[in-house]
């Protein structure tokens, strides 16, 4: 049996025809890799049967994942670049109503594609077009985002089919609110962090009474990287339920992912995880496991003032839910 017909879809609510594998492969790596590391391991990820691929213009991977793609149709691992979804986002220093159409035509540019089949705006702030490099030392380069104007120019992506469908990354309850009141097409995604110690629940019920569907990134909290930790994989309780039930930390913490009606995007480029962590789809967790790690304590493991730099937008952002 293939794996993708194993790894189910989602429809969103404003795409027409086009659905969502709920579990995709993040490109962003840490440390960094050169480009052929990223390409060569997208080209093994459709070999195992990933068909969902998320990218960003800030992790210089659109590149690499375009290069894979074209690969992949050479070589006849798809047959069509439509049987791909590809989420990218708009950087914070694009933010700006008049840049949101060019941004997404240089991502389209570096991707070689005709359309993304999602465009995210990656945070809900803006930096000035100065910025060089994370984390932002000078303070007067992070500024608030006009969130009324980005938005239509998102809307104008999508009405020009530069992408699919349109949403949003890292926004509160709050921030969905605000951009609820305007919005003409409403996002149809908030990608973020979601894992056993970063649950998300208030925000996850809000996103169902808005039909706003939610993606978890950093399911297996960063393992790893700079801007996360050890702290899911090495979580005792998901340990305990691992060894008991034969399977990983991982898969414990991606199979509760799962069981909350969430898509997710994680990242491994070892071909060897890429088929432990789609080992989810055909067991799942009890009633006890469930409620040991919904009693988990609760903290936010990717923070806005560790990537960006200390700032009142930054902390602000960080404390709202
Ligand atoms: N919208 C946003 O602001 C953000 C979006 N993202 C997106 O989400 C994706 C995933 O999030 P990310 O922050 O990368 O974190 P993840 O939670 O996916 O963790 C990735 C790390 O976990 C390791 N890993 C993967 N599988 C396993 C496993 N089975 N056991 C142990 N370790 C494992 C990987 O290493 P290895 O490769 O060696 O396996 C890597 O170091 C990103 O790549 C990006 O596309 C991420 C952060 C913010
Ligand atoms: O420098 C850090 C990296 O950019 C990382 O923090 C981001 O790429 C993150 O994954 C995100 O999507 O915002």
């Amino acid at each position: 049996m293939e794996m993708e017909d194993v790894i189910p879809e989602v429809s969103l609510s404003a795409v027409g025809d086009k659905a969502m594998p709920i579990v995709g492969m993040g490109t962003t790596a840490y440390p960094p890799v050169d480009d052929e590391t990223i390409k060569s391991a997208v080209v093994d990820a459709i070999r195992v049967g990933y068909r969902h691929f998320d990218t960003a213009f800030a992790y210089r991977s659109e590149k690499p994942l375009g290069e894979a793609i074209a690969e992949a149709l050479r070589l006849g691992l798809i047959k069509s670049r439509s049987e791909l979804f590809i989420s990218t986002k708009l950087w914070c220093s694009f933010a700006e109503r008049n840049l949101v159409v060019p941004a997404l035509k240089l991502s389209l540019g570096n991707l070689k594609l005709e359309y993304v089949d999602l465009f995210l705006i990656h945070w809900p702030l803006r930096l000035s077009q100065e910025v060089r490099q994370l984390p932002i030392i000078q303070k007067e380069h992070i500024l608030p985002l006009d969130l009324k104007s980005v938005w239509e120019g998102m809307e104008q992506c999508q009405a020009l089919g530069l992408t699919k469908s349109i949403g949003i990354s890292n926004f509160s309850c709050k921030k969905l609110h605000e951009i609820l009141a305007f919005a003409n097409i409403p996002p149809a995604v908030n990608q973020v962090e979601m894992n056993p110690l970063w649950q998300q629940k208030k925000l996850r019920e809000y996103c169902k009474a808005k039909g706003i569907h939610v993606t978890a990134y950093s399911p297996l909290g960063a393992n790893g990287t700079k801007w996360g930790d050890n702290r899911v994989v090495g979580c005792n309780v998901l340990e305990e339920i691992a060894k008991a039930r034969g399977k990983t930390t991982a898969q414990v913490s991606l199979r509760w992912i799962l069981e909350q009606e969430v898509s997710m995007v994680f990242k491994t480029f070892s071909k060897e995880r890429m088929k432990e962590n789609l080992q989810i789809f055909d067991w799942s967790l009890t009633g006890e496991e469930l409620d040991k790690i919904s009693k988990l304590p609760q903290r936010k493991i990717v923070l806005s003032a560790s990537i960006f730099g200390h700032h009142d937008l930054t902390v602000e952002l960080d404390e709202e839910i």
